[in-house]
This record gives C-alpha cells, structure tokens and sequence, in this order.
C-alpha cells in the first residue's frame, strides 16, 4: 500500500496518526518532518503508547522503519486504507478559493438537502461538520487526512450519500485530501493569501487548481475573477458562472429585498431563474450562483434549486442575525470578518440594511498574527461606523491592553472608545443600539472558544447577544 516493505508486523494496524499524543496500542504512528519539529522525535513516546508501526522519510536508529519518499503521502494513504475508501462509496462535491468556501458550502450543501433529504447529506467546513440531522464544531478548514477520511468513512455508515467538503490550499498542498475522489468541484476566487506556505500566487493558484484536474465531473469557476477565468480556460471541461457577459450561468438583475437578495441566474439549460436567497451582500450572490451552477449540472430540477435557496438557513457567523434583536426593533449581526477589507465588506453590506439607522460596531484585531492590519481595522471602522467600540479577539499570548491601543493608533477617538471584556462591550453596544441601528459583532463568528494568554474561555457572539438581550 505504502509502495515499500514494511516490517513484520504482530497484527494488523488498528489506527493511523501523525501525532504521537494521538497513538493508540497497535496503532502506526506517521512521523512527518514539520514545518516547525521533526515527528521523528516523537517515536519514543509513540513506541510507549503502543504504536506497532513507525513511518517515515528517513530510517530511525535502532527503530524498524517503514521509509517512504512523502511522509504526508504515507498518512493519507494509510488512512484512506484504513478507512476503507469512503469517498468512493459517496458523492464528494470540493469547494475551493480563497474567500467564500464556507458560505458556498453551506449554500451547496443546503441545496443537496432540499433534493435528497437531511439523512443524505453532509458537510465538512471551517464552521462545522454536519453528518445528517448530527452537527459538530470543526477544527480545522479541512482536517487532517485521518480526520477527513474518518469523517467520510461515519458519512458513509450512516447512510449519507452527497458530502461537501470544503477544500483549503492546505489541504490540497499538505496532501490532506489525497485519496479522496471528488465528483464535482467549485472555485469561488483568489486573492492574496497563505504566501506563507505558496511563495507566490502562481503555486497557490496551482495547487487550487489540482481539485479540477482531479475532478472528473461538474467544474465551476468564478468568470469575475481572473484566476477562476485562467482555470476555465485550462482544465477542460470547466463552466464559469458571474456577472461577465460570457459566463455560462449569468448573475443579473441583482437587489436587495430588506434582509434578502433576489437576483436572476441566467442558466445554460433552464432559461432565466429567479433566486430569493436569505444572504445579503454580492459576494454572496456569487457563492450562491457557483453552489447553484454545480447543482444544475447535476440535473437538479430548478424548483428543488430555487425552494432550498430560498429556505435556506443562515450560515454560522457569516452576517448571521440574531433573532432576539428583531422583536426589540434593531438587527445584531455576528459575522467572521477579522482584517481590514473583510470589516469594510461586512459594514458596508450592514450600512444598507441600517438605511437611516446609526451603524455601531464591536471588533478587535487577534493576537500573535499579522500586527499591520491592526490599525487599518480600526481606521475601516471608525470610517464606516457611526459608533466603533475595539474590543478583545483571540488575543493568545499578547495583552489585550496593547493589541487594542494597536487597533485605537488607526481610528478616530471621537467614536471610538475601547471595552477589553468582549461581554462588556457587546453589552455597551446593545444597550446603546435603538430601533432602526444595526450592530455588528465581527471577528470571532462562528467559533465557540477565546484564546487569552490565561487560557482558553468557552465565548461564543450569538449566545452572548442572545443572552444579554434576555436580560434586559
Ligand atoms: C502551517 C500548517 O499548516 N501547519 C501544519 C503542519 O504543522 P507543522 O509542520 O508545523 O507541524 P510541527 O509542529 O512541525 O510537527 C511535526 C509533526 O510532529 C508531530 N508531533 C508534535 C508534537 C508532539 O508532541 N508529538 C507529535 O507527534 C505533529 O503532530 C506533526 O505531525 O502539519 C501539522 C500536522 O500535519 C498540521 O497540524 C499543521 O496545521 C496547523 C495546526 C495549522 O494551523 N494550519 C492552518 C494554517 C491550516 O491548515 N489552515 C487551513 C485553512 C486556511 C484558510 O483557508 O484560511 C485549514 O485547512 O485549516
Ligand atoms: N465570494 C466572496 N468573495 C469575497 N469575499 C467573500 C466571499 N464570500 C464571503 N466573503 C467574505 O469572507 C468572509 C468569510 O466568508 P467564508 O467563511 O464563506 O469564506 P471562507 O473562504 O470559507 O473563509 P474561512 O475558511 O476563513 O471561513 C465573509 O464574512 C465575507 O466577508
């Protein structure tokens, strides 16, 4: 399997890891050469906690050695194995880009749904993985191999039978979902990202560019991007959809209905659809096309299309409004967007809904990452805001004092002021919000914990608003 010999083994290999806290009693431990340690350093505690099987590049002293040419390449294969190849018993639909993968999938995810039933379905994205009527916080965008092919192979046996699993360039880079087969695949966009890992765009857009070569059947791109136009143009067999003259599924007639989006999707087969879709914003208009494009390919009936579009749920923390503020006359909206231009996105699309309301936004910047962004946010914010307070994000192992004075250097004092207690200052922004404002919790969206430096609190934006509404 591994395309090497391995060493005798006592019994047949139980379980796959790269991580030696993780090995189990007759399990194999993968010992990958990291971006940061060695794994090798590892098969001591490994060896003690029972692993019958040790893998890597490189022989290890005095330790029986399954070497193979790609560490990652090993793991995968080993879980696939292990797994036995679920992908090849379920329908995988991959969406990649560099913004908007989560909301598609949801939106992709959501028409699957309507057309097979809740049992039939699952999902994989940084938000969530959904297995049926069964939902899970998420990890990572797209887990390790181990965790991509265990959840497929639980999708599997539970019956499900579309998956959409979003796809990072990580995870296509890290070999994280080698083994998998994808049936359908959905590019959304790129911008500059991760050049950390890719070096340069070129290679980020080629490893993107993998999932359609790996993909046999329906291939979507995004016309409006330019990246999205070259991979049209390079894997064959690839449609487009945008709001480009020659896109096949054309975005047109797009506006807002108060807190949703009609717009018409001129299709190569079905004519001209009219979408209802509870999401605001026109990048959403754009993940909602690229999710109805594949679906269309498919053979979806339109009506199945426009109904579960048009049903369909919010997205967790992607300009997810919170209920309990409608009844009080204003709208609170938690959304993921943590730099500069995903703040001026989502105010933006918020300044609209307020209409002649005051905009008040809540934010912070995250710690142990990317300082310059800090104070652009806060000048973003304090330029689109009626009332900006800066609050704590993730702040990890820095004070919050000093990443907020950070974020304060790029704003205006004269509406913005700093709270540091995340609780403390949703609970200025909703006590000062009145009928017709529109209040914005960015940063943290979805997510269920804060990092501090004093450990990791369970916070979670929805539950909190809700909370403090209640107590009013
Ligand atoms: C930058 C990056 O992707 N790093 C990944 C990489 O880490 P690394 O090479 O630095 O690992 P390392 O710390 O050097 O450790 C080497 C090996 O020793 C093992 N180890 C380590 C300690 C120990 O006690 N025992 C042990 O066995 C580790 O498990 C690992 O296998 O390999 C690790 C094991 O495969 C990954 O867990 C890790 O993802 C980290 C956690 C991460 O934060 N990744 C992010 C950037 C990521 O993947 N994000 C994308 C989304 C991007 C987006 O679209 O925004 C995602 O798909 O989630
Ligand atoms: N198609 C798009 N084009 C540009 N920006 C987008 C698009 N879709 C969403 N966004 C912005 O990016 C933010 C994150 O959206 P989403 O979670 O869907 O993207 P993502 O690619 O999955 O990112 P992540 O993996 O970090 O969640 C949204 O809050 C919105 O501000």
């Amino acid at each position: 399997m591994l395309g090497v010999d391995v060493p005798p083994l006592a019994g047949p290999i139980v379980a796959v890891t790269h991580d030696s806290r993780d090995v189990v009693p007759g399990g194999a431990f993968v010992a990958i050469n990291g971006f940061t340690t060695r794994g090798a350093d590892f098969v001591p505690q490994a060896l003690e906690r029972g692993a019958t099987l040790i893998v890597a590049e490189e022989p290890i002293d005095g330790v029986p050695t399954a070497v193979v040419a790609d560490d990652r390449v090993a793991l995968a294969a080993l879980a696939t194995e292990l797994a036995g190849h679920p992908s090849h018993d379920l329908t995988v639909h991959g969406v990649t880009g560099t913004n908007g993968k989560t909301t598609s999938s949801y939106v992709l995810h959501a028409i699957l749904t309507g057309a097979y039933g809740e049992a039939a379905t699952g999902l994989m994205t940084t938000a969530e993985v959904i297995i049926g009527s069964e939902h899970e916080t998420a990890v990572r965008t797209t887990g390790e191999a181990t965790v991509v092919q265990a959840n497929l192979a639980r999708m599997r046996d539970a019956g499900v039978q579309h998956v959409v699993l979003e796809t990072s360039s990580h995870g296509i880079h890290l070999h994280r979902v080698d083994g998998t087969r994808y049936a359908t695949a959905l590019f959304t966009n790129l911008t500059r990202d991760h050049l950390d890992l890719h070096g340069t765009m070129e290679h980020y857009y080629r490893t993107k560019r993998k999932l359609f070569q790996w993909t046999s059947g329906p291939k979507l791109a995004n016309a409006d991007d330019e990246w999205g136009a070259r991979l049209a143009t390079e894997v064959e067999g690839t449609r487009t959809f945008g709001a480009a003259q020659d896109a096949d599924y054309r975005i047109e007639a797009e506006r807002r209905d108060g807190v949703r989006t009609v717009f018409e999707l001129v299709t190569p087969g079905h004519g001209r659809l009219t979408l209802s879709i509870p999401l605001l914003g026109d990048y959403n208009v754009h993940n909602v096309a690229g999710a109805a494009g594949i679906a269309l390919e498919l053979g979806m009936s339109p009506e199945v299309l426009t109904r579960s579009v048009h049903e369909m749920a919010q997205v967790p923390g992607r300009f997810e409004r919170v209920p309990a503020a409608v009844d009080l006359g204003f709208e609170v909206v938690v959304d993921y967007a943590h730099t500069d231009v995903g703040l001026a996105a989502v105010l933006e699309v918020a300044r609209e809904v307020a209409g002649d309301g005051r905009l008040l936004c809540v934010y912070g910047a995250a710690g142990a990452r990317d300082r310059d962004k800090r104070p652009k946010m806060g000048a973003v914010a304090s330029r689109m805001a009626d009332v900006a307070i800066i609050t704590t994000d993730d702040a990890y192992h820095e004070d919050p004092q000093d990443i907020a004075d950070e974020v304060m250097a790029g704003a205006d004092p004269a509406n913005t002021t700093i709270v540091i207690d995340r609780r403390a200052a949703i609970d200025s922004a909703l006590r000062q919000a009145q009928p017709g404002d529109v209040v914005v919790v960015a940063g943290k969206g979805h997510e269920r914990v804060q990092h501090l430096a004093t450990g990791d609190v369970p916070f979670h934006d929805v539950t909190v608003v809700t909370e403090l509404l209640a107590s009013r």
